[in-house]
């Protein structure tokens, strides 16, 4: 038999009819969200048409729900109206829904893994781009388009073009105060917000084995920002160690079955990518954006870029605009610049290893005076594990807010967002124009950077930490 990748067992096993001029993919779990589902029911109806498989659906409110006052519901109009159709649609079409109020209720991308929905080797969809994240599992997930939500409920399969496979190579070892988010974002400032276009990115090398499944989930959940179609890391004992006992997960004799054939998920030797780009880490400083696309990044002992320094004149331009933008002049100290909010949430950094993380950083101090700042968790399930290690003290003793779960400020759908110029340092995955709040400007970082920029009041290295007196003896903060 001919050596696969990851993403060629998978889709293989998927493709209903190999010899259409579009193949055909049978989807295993099809996740719903408010913002992007009435109009694909909508259709549905209009159609005549009923759901094929309730079953494989599943749906959770998260994009613009309030992280305060739940009981007093939704004062936003549109917001409420998409709620509402999504729990009349999922009651109508005998789908599974974890509304605001659900226990266990949170961003769909955290709730997927965290109940057992998502394993090895399914095809996952889901109305948003950040379905990516369920790839660390070794499946194959991506985010899908309103007409095409339409087409999974009635038939539960999609017609897809095949991407092409690239082998995105992780190797040494994750310097102290550096985080799988800093990988990610190096590496799209390497390859570029469109470096993956058209492709499924594979992460492999011994620093992915290495990371535990969340911080699995923080690559695979950002390599949509650099253009790829989804991002997969093989499965290994740690993902059915994470997986086992799950709500949905099997269990009994058919745990072990699935176990035995998870573990034929890896990338055959001898299998070919269309690409592999190397990166090693063992010099990686911590990342922090300075632009306006996730892509225009740099390390946090570096200066704001000048435009001067790019080669190609698109690139000059892109970045004068970002600079613009973001009120920031070339040759600043990415660490003199100033925040007036921290946010530490998101699908891409709202689990509990990364408020531990963060709360690590921030036990014993308080936030700075110029500073307001949120910790979201990204779902009730986190929330409740956070409390029980008693997190939520360590962040309100410092002066945070601790929040009920949700996409939060990291879109402004919902009460959380940024006023006209305010700058944010940022755990979630875009820093496009407006994308906190009109006139908003964003700063990606990870947790552990977020939350000593809370204390210090300015973006700052967490390599210089001590986390005592919250900066080294001698250096002043400006
Ligand atoms: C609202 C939704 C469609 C959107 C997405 O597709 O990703 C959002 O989740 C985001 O992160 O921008
Ligand atoms: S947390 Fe942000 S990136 Fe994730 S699904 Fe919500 S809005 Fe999209």
């Amino acid at each position: 038999m001919a050596a696969k990748t990851l993403f060629e067992k998978v889709w293989d096993t998927h493709t209903i009819d190999p010899s259409l001029d579009q193949p055909l993919l049978f989807i295993d779990l099809h996740l719903v969200h408010e913002v992007t589902s009435p109009q694909a029911f909508s259709l549905l109806r209009e159609q005549g048409r009923t759901v094929r498989r309730p079953d494989l659906t599943f749906a959770t409110t998260d994009h613009n729900v309030p992280t305060t006052d739940r009981n007093q519901g939704l004062s936003d109009v549109l917001a409420k109206k998409q709620v509402q159709f999504l729990t009349e649609n999922c009651k109508e079409f005998g789908i599974d829904v974890y509304d605001l109020n659900h226990p266990d209720n949170g961003i769909v991308h955290i709730i997927g893994p965290e109940l057992g929905l998502t394993t090895p080797g399914k095809t996952i969809v889901c109305g948003d781009s950040h379905t990516s994240t369920h790839g660390a599992f070794g499946s194959l997930a991506f985010g899908i388009g309103s007409s095409e939500i339409t087409h999974v409920l009635a038939t539960q399969t999609l017609p897809q073009d095949k991407p092409k496979t690239m082998n995105v190579e992780i190797e040494g070892e994750m310097p102290p105060g550096v985080s799988s988010k800093d990988i990610i974002l190096k590496i799209i400032g390497e390859m570029g917000t469109n470096g993956g276009s058209g492709h499924v990115i594979e992460f492999t090398g011994s620093t992915v084995r290495n990371m535990s499944m969340e911080e699995r989930m923080t690559i695979c959940n950002m390599a949509i920002e650099a253009g790829a179609r989804s991002g997969m890391i093989a499965p290994d004992e740690k993902t059915f160690q994470y997986l086992k006992d799950r709500h949905f997960a099997p269990k009994g004799q058919q745990w072990e079955d699935a176990v035995k054939e998870w573990r034929n998920l890896y990338t055959d030797s001898g299998a070919i990518y269309d690409s592999t780009v190397t990166i090693n880490i063992n010099d990686l400083a911590p990342q922090v954006t300075w632009g306006t696309n996730p892509g225009q990044v740099t390390s946090i002992d570096q200066s704001v870029p000048a435009p001067e320094a790019f080669t190609g004149a698109s690139d000059q331009t892109a970045s004068e605009a970002a600079l613009h933008y973001m009120g920031l002049e070339p040759h600043t100290k990415m660490e003199k610049i100033k925040l007036d909010r921290v946010f530490i949430g998101s699908c891409t950094n709202a689990r509990i290893e990364d408020l531990r993380l963060a709360a690590k950083v921030v036990s014993g101090h308080k936030i700075a005076d110029n500073i307001t700042a949120l910790v979201v968790p990204g779902s009730y399930h986190v929330k409740r594990r956070a409390e029980k290690e008693g997190l939520d003290q360590i962040f309100t003793e410092a002066g945070f807010e601790w929040r009920e779960p949700g996409c939060s400020m990291c879109l402004g759908m919902n009460p959380d967002f940024l006023q006209e110029g305010e700058r944010c340092a940022s755990t979630s995955n875009r820093n496009f124009e407006g994308r906190q709040g009109k006139g908003g400007r964003t700063h990606l970082v990870s947790p552990m950077m977020a939350a000593a920029a809370a204390i210090t009041g300015r973006l700052t290295d967490i390599r210089e930490w001590d986390f005592h007196k919250g900066v080294k003896e001698n250096e002043t903060v400006s």
